[in-house]
Parts: structure tokens; C-alpha cells; sequence
């Protein structure tokens, strides 16, 4: 696709998986079997269903890429999007083509796409439903509780904090992370001080939310979003979610419904207000969801098509969440660290916002030392999830 802005023409090598070792090569060999094995021990899907499964298994680590099968709805858009990749090894394609065709063929694999019983039925739905129903999400929805009260600023970045660190709770995360990844956290790059006067600034306008995972990452973000609308910051905010399910835990329309009804029906008073409140604000048009198959494309955002374009045109801000947007929004490269974060988002059309946690080799906008000292380390800091970022590209 040509590049349509003039942007610098990134030159860092595209990331791969098939470098052993590489982490890009470890999600398709560790964690992908894992990840398979929970979605057949949750749902009772037939001997075929499972055949498909262990079938593509099989073939993302050691064939070639196939194309989807005549009869999908959208096998004429992964042809094209394929169209250089098809017949080659999966390695040889960038990572993140190949991991976001992996969800596509693991929902054919399961039936989504095809009439009968499995139909839309969503393969993490089990691990998303007993998320939102956990006992940890009552008691972060109790502490909304303690905030009432505080002066806007604390208020401000205290959402703002939880919808950072919302991101770390992803379900995909946690299938090789252990635990809860509950161990020390650093925020590596902090703009909030310019995210926060950036909204100020624009007060009133249009904020485009592009979602990652749902449950005790979409949770916050909702609360964010209701904190963003309430105080004036927007007067309108869009969020995106992914058209279908997609890495694991991403959220959907179904998953935003049943994270504002969790809210709404919450024993606790300031998480029911937020969800009486969001109810309103869908119902008045304050707050849109909206969706568009790009969002599971296996491309950056860089090649985004021009109808998203003119949709996200005009926004004050855009807030992108967690690693693979991020992924996608400065290019899945091995970009040198130091890159200004300005560099590499300069294509996408609003000032952005990137709230995630460091789950990828990809990193831009660090200074030096940072760098330095998070080598010096010795740790897995680029993909551990320990560490986070708050990245601005404001414009004006
Ligand atoms: O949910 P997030 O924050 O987008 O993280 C998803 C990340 O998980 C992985 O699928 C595996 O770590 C990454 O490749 C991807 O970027």
C-alpha cells in the first residue's frame, strides 16, 4: 500500500518469528499450544473442531501459509492482504501478520464463521466471563468508592493509572506470565502531565478510545471514558472494539455491554453511578462504540483504510491501549529505543495517546539512560509486562 503521508519511511527491521529464542518465536511455540489447549479444555467443541485446531497448530510452526477457504466471509480482503505471504513459511512473514492471522484461522478452526451451533460463539468467552465475575473486580469496583471526593487532577490520574495498569490484566499475558504479573512495575516514559493539558486544551471535543482487552482492562477504561464525558474534557468519546473475537481477551460490542453492566449492577454506589451513567451516554449518542474489520487486520495502523481515516479525522485526541495497538500504531520493528515517539506516529490521523504495558520487543520515544538502565537490568523488560508507558504526540 503507498504510503499516503510524509512521514519518515521507517528502516528498522521488520520483527519476525522465526528467530529461535526470538519472543516473537516463543509465542508461536510455547505460547500458542498453551493458549489452544485452555480454549479446548473450555468450550466442548466436537473431534472435528479439534482436529482443525491442533491442525493449525502444527501448521503455523512448521508449514506454509494457506488461505482461508473460498466460502469465508472475508476470504477475498485476507487474500489481498496476504497476497506477497501466501505459500511461504509462516516465519517468514512479519509477526504480526502471522499472530493476527493465527486468531483469524483459529475462528475458522472453531466454527465461527460457519452456519451452525458454534456460530459467533465467542472461544474466550469462558475466560473473559470469569474475569468480569472474579472477586478481584469487586473489590476495584468498591475503591471507585474512595475517589469520590478527591479534587479533579488526583481524580484524573488516578483513572488514568488504572486503565495504564488495566492493560497488565490481559488474559494472553498471563497464560505464560504466571500469576497475576502483581511484582514491581515501573512507568518507563510518563507524558500524563501533557495527556492531561492536551485535554484541557481541546476541552470538548471528540475523544477517539481504541480498546484492547475487555474485562479488568475495559472496566477502567469505561470509568476513564465516564470520567472524560462527566468532567467536560469530551463531549463525545468513540470507542473502538475489535468486530469479532481476536488475542484471546480483545474487546468486543458483547464484552463493552456486559463491562457496563457490571458496573450498573455493582453493589457498590460510585460504580453503579458509572454504569447508570454510561447506559445514558450510549443511549444519547455521547458515548459511541463503533467497530471496522482494520481492527483485525494484520496490518499497522500506518495502512489504515481512508474511511477509518476520515472517521478518527478531527478528534482531539485518540487514546490507544496496551501492546498490540502499540504494536501497530509505531510499527512492529525493531526500532531503535531512542526513536522520538513524534517519529513514528506522525501518519496517524489526530494527536495520539498510548497507554500500555511493555509486552513486545517494540519500543520507541526512550532516552538513553532509560535504556541503559533497563538493559543493565539483566530482566525480559520489553516483554515482561512489568514496566508501562504513557507516550503523547500532541500536534499544535
Ligand atoms: O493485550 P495487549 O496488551 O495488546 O497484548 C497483546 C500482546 O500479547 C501478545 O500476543 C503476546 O505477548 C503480543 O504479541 C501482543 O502484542
Amino acid at each position: 500500500m503507498p504510503r499516503e503521508t510524509s512521514d519518515p519511511v521507517p528502516t528498522a527491521p521488520v520483527i519476525r518469528s522465526d528467530v529461535p529464542g526470538s519472543f516473537a518465536w516463543g509465542v508461536f511455540h510455547e505460547r500458542h499450544p498453551k493458549l489452544v489447549q485452555q480454549v479446548l479444555d473450555a468450550l466442548p467443541y466436537g473431534p472435528a473442531q479439534r482436529a482443525a485446531v491442533q491442525r493449525l497448530l502444527v501448521e503455523s510452526t512448521t508449514d506454509v501459509l494457506e488461505p482461508l477457504g473460498e466460502d469465508a466471509p472475508d476470504a477475498a480482503q485476507w487474500l489481498e492482504w496476504g497476497e506477497d505471504l501466501w505459500g511461504k513459511p509462516w516465519g517468514e512473514a512479519p509477526f504480526l501478520w502471522a499472530e493476527s492471522y493465527f486468531y483469524r484461522r483459529l475462528l475458522d478452526a472453531v466454527g465461527y464463521f460457519r452456519p451452525g451451533a458454534w456460530h459467533g460463539v465467542d472461544p474466550f468467552a469462558p475466560f473473559k466471563n470469569a474475569e468480569l465475575a472474579g472477586p478481584a473486580v469487586d473489590d476495584e469496583l468498591a475503591a471507585l468508592n474512595e475517589l469520590d471526593g478527591l479534587p479533579e487532577a488526583r481524580r484524573a490520574q488516578a483513572l488514568l493509572s488504572s486503565a495504564l495498569w488495566g492493560n497488565r490484566a490481559d488474559l494472553s499475558f498471563r497464560i505464560t506470565a504466571g500469576a497475576d504479573g502483581q511484582t514491581a512495575s515501573d512507568l518507563v516514559a510518563d507524558d500524563s502531565t501533557t495527556f492531561c493539558a492536551e485535554l484541557e486544551r481541546t476541552r470538548g471535543g471528540r475523544v477517539c478510545v481504541v480498546a484492547d482487552n475487555a474485562g479488568r482492562e475495559l472496566l477502567p477504561d469505561l470509568v476513564l471514558i465516564d470520567h472524560l464525558l462527566t468532567c467536560g474534557l469530551a463531549a463525545q468519546v468513540v470507542l473502538y472494539v475489535k468486530p469479532q473475537p481476536y488475542y484471546v481477551s480483545d474487546a468486543t460490542t458483547a464484552d463493552v455491554l456486559a463491562s457496563v453492566e457490571r458496573l450498573r449492577t455493582a453493589p457498590t454506589r460510585a460504580a453503579g453511578t458509572v454504569g447508570e451513567r454510561l447506559w445514558q451516554a450510549m443511549t444519547n449518542g455521547a458515548l459511541v462504540v463503533r467497530t471496522h474489520p482494520f481492527f483485525c487486520a494484520p496490518l499497522p495502523f500506518h495502512d489504515m483504510p481512508a474511511d477509518l481515516r476520515t472517521e478518527f479525522t478531527g478528534a482531539a485526541m485518540t487514546i490507544l491501549k496496551g501492546d498490540l495497538n502499540y504494536r501497530r500504531l509505531v510499527g512492529d520493528r525493531l526500532h531503535p529505543p531512542t526513536t522520538p515517539f513524534t517519529e513514528t506516529t506522525g501518519h496517524f490521523p489526530t494527536p495520539v495517546a498510548a497507554l500500555r504495558t511493555l509486552k513486545s520487543d517494540v519500543i520507541v520515544g526512550f532516552d538513553s539512560e532509560t535504556v541503559a538502565r533497563l538493559d543493565s537490568s539483566e530482566t525480559a523488560w520489553r516483554t515482561n509486562g512489568h514496566h508501562a508507558v504513557i507516550q503523547v504526540a500532541a500536534r499544535h
